[in-house]
């Protein structure tokens, strides 16, 4: 089973517009809502792939529930907390030029007996298990929970993955967690520089891995992506085409390597397949379906430097 965790889950709210005019009146062309947050999209992927996962979090009020009935109308197992206040809604404006401008929400209060039921529900994991903590973490909870989850699971040799940003991922890599997947962008910033080519960012993905991180997966949007571990580095490309939505892209890259880790225990074919997944959902509208992300495989390439 893979559990994924999504602290704080969203209904993304895609709109499009014609020509997006600050301080006008602007109406939409297009909208679409989707449940969202990054372990979320982990576990939908998941379960197109035909992985077993149960999606936990917390969850509250009309936003809640639409996020609840949408991930059960797909078949998702949840195992989510309730809280009082809304989930958040998290909108994703589009132009037709191609920009995206994301405004994420705050989200509800998490409160300390929520936290506890949380936790409890996390008793359930053994050691065959993995667990993903995907996305940021609400105000209300503890900065340090990713660490400390991190530490307590992986001392128990449970396989964590953390895709997250800044001290957040930063302090859990010393707990050996075994993937992270940030993005060059994120890379950067976790060390106070700006990283543009290829070669400038492998020694910065080496040094996650010499900080303790298993594997690590720098995602480079349409330059490809890094796969770094103790036995070496590889590159992969990504294939061409029209990028539709590249909202839960990354979380579909971490989501196909899982899953073909999973099934195959070939780390090699989990990154090419998880390439092959993270473009079938940047081409696509919603998060994509495994006929999409076939279609791709064959043209995804990957090279040791
Ligand atoms: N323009 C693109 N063309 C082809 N594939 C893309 C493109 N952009 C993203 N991808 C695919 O999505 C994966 C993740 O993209 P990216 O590096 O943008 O991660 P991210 O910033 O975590 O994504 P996001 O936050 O949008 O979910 C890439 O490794 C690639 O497979
Ligand atoms: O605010 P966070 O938790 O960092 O990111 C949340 C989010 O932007 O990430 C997903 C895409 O990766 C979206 O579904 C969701 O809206």
């Amino acid at each position: 089973m893979i559990y994924t965790v999504t602290l704080n889950p969203s209904v993304d709210l895609i709109i499009e517009v014609e020509d997006f005019q600050p301080e006008k009146l602007n109406r939409t062309r297009r909208e679409q809502k989707f449940p969202g947050g990054k372990g979320i999209n982990v576990s939908r992927i998941l379960h197109r792939i035909g992985v077993e996962t149960t999606a936990l979090g917390f969850i509250g009020g009309f936003t809640g529930a639409f996020i609840r009935d949408a991930l059960i109308r797909e078949g998702i197992n949840i195992d989510f907390v309730d809280v009082e206040e809304d989930s958040r809604i998290n909108i994703k404006l589009k132009s037709p030029t191609g920009e995206e401008t994301e405004i994420n929400g705050m989200g509800p209060v998490i409160t300390d007996p929520h936290l506890e039921r949380f936790l409890s529900k996390l008793d359930a994991i053994d050691r065959e298990d993995m667990i993903v903590f995907a996305g940021s973490i609400p105000r209300s909870l503890p900065g340090n929970l990713y660490e400390e989850l991190t530490k307590r699971w992986s001392e128990r040799e449970i396989r964590v993955v953390v895709d997250a940003t800044g001290n957040a991922l930063l302090n859990v890599i010393k707990h050996k967690p075994f993937l992270i997947k940030p993005n060059h962008h994120e890379l950067g910033e976790l060390f106070g520089v700006t990283l543009k080519s290829v070669n400038e960012i492998i020694p910065y993905g080496r040094k996650l891995v010499e900080m303790g991180a298993q594997h690590v997966i720098v995602s480079m949007a349409e330059n490809g992506a890094l796969f770094i571990t103790d036995e070496g580095t590889y590159l992969s490309n990504v294939p061409k085409g029209q990028v539709v939505n590249s909202v839960g892209a990354g979380d579909s890259l971490v989501a196909g390597f899982l899953g073909t880790y999973a099934r195959t225990g070939d780390l090699l074919e989990a990154f090419r397949f998880g390439v092959a997944t993270g473009s079938a959902t940047a081409f696509s509208q919603d998060l994509c379906t495994k006929e999409q992300i076939e279609q791709l495989y064959p043209r995804i390439e990957i090279q040791k430097l």
